[in-house]
């Protein structure tokens, strides 16, 4: 297996103080060897956490971006306006943009496409509801967001997260993970050819300290996106230790 990336997304939670907290004790506490790390927290804070972070085995993504790179868009932050705070990864397309914005697949790609160009990493996020599953329609729903969310020459990171799974406590089984990763993995190749073989997909949805070990050593999970589990020290270092650091 090789070296795993794990994605803390703090989603719209913590204050200045938290933050420099949490950060502060996942450094005390990090394994002398361990996988990639990357902590997701509010736009707020990444420039508290920029300083914090330097030279720190912890990289800094945000949870958006716009897809310009200026101007009119009021409440809005560019790529290159991360770029320049010294953030490495973006997560786009999460579900609760989706959902609580609108965000289309479409805007999705634009906004990968952009992140690329300003030298982030953008970590894309699909996932199928609970009715899209029941109905055997999430290889489908799958399928269209890959081709609708990843632009040409996608060289960034797949998170597939199922909506039904996200701040449930209810993470997929072991069974739905693999197919799923083994159904994305086929769409990835068949869309970017060689490419695809590689490109990294991280599994998401209510990972924590127990169940990751197991999540992690499923084929072709590359890393885990972590949420709730992200803002407790103790529950993420069990899931950075529990992830390959080789
Ligand atoms: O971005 C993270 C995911 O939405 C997972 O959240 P969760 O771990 O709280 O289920």
């Amino acid at each position: 297996m090789t070296r795993q990336i794990i994605v803390g997304n703090w989603k719209m939670n913590g204050t200045s103080r938290d933050s420099l907290a949490l950060v502060e004790a996942l450094l005390a506490g990090l394994p002398a060897t361990g996988p990639d790390i990357v902590t997701c927290p509010p736009f707020t804070q990444l420039a508290l956490l920029a300083d914090k972070l330097k030279g720190s085995p912890i990289a800094l993504g945000a949870q958006d971006c716009h897809k310009d790179v200026s101007g009119a868009h009021t409440g809005d932050i560019s790529p290159a306006m991360l770029t320049d705070l010294g953030v490495s990864y973006v997560i786009l397309g999460h579900s609760e943009r989706r959902q609580e914005h609108g965000e289309l697949d479409e805007t999705v790609r634009e906004k990968a496409v952009a992140a690329t160009k300003a030298g982030l990493t953008p970590i894309v996020c699909i996932g199928e509801t609970e009715d899209q599953r029941e109905a055997g329609e999430h290889f489908d729903t799958l399928g269209w967001q890959i081709k609708g969310s990843l632009p040409d020459n996608f060289s960034g990171i797949l998170a597939y997260e199922p909506i039904w799974a996200i701040g449930t406590g209810r993470a997929a089984t072991e069974d739905e993970i693999a197919e799923t990763m083994k159904f994305l993995r086929e769409e990835l190749v068949r869309q970017f050819g060689e490419a695809g073989k590689t490109l990294r997909i991280l599994y998401g949805g209510s990972v924590n300290a127990k169940n990751a070990a197991s999540i992690l050593s499923i084929t072709d999970v590359a890393g885990a996106l972590v949420g709730g589990a992200s803002l407790n020290v103790e529950a993420f270092l069990s899931i950075i230790g529990a992830a390959s650091a080789a």
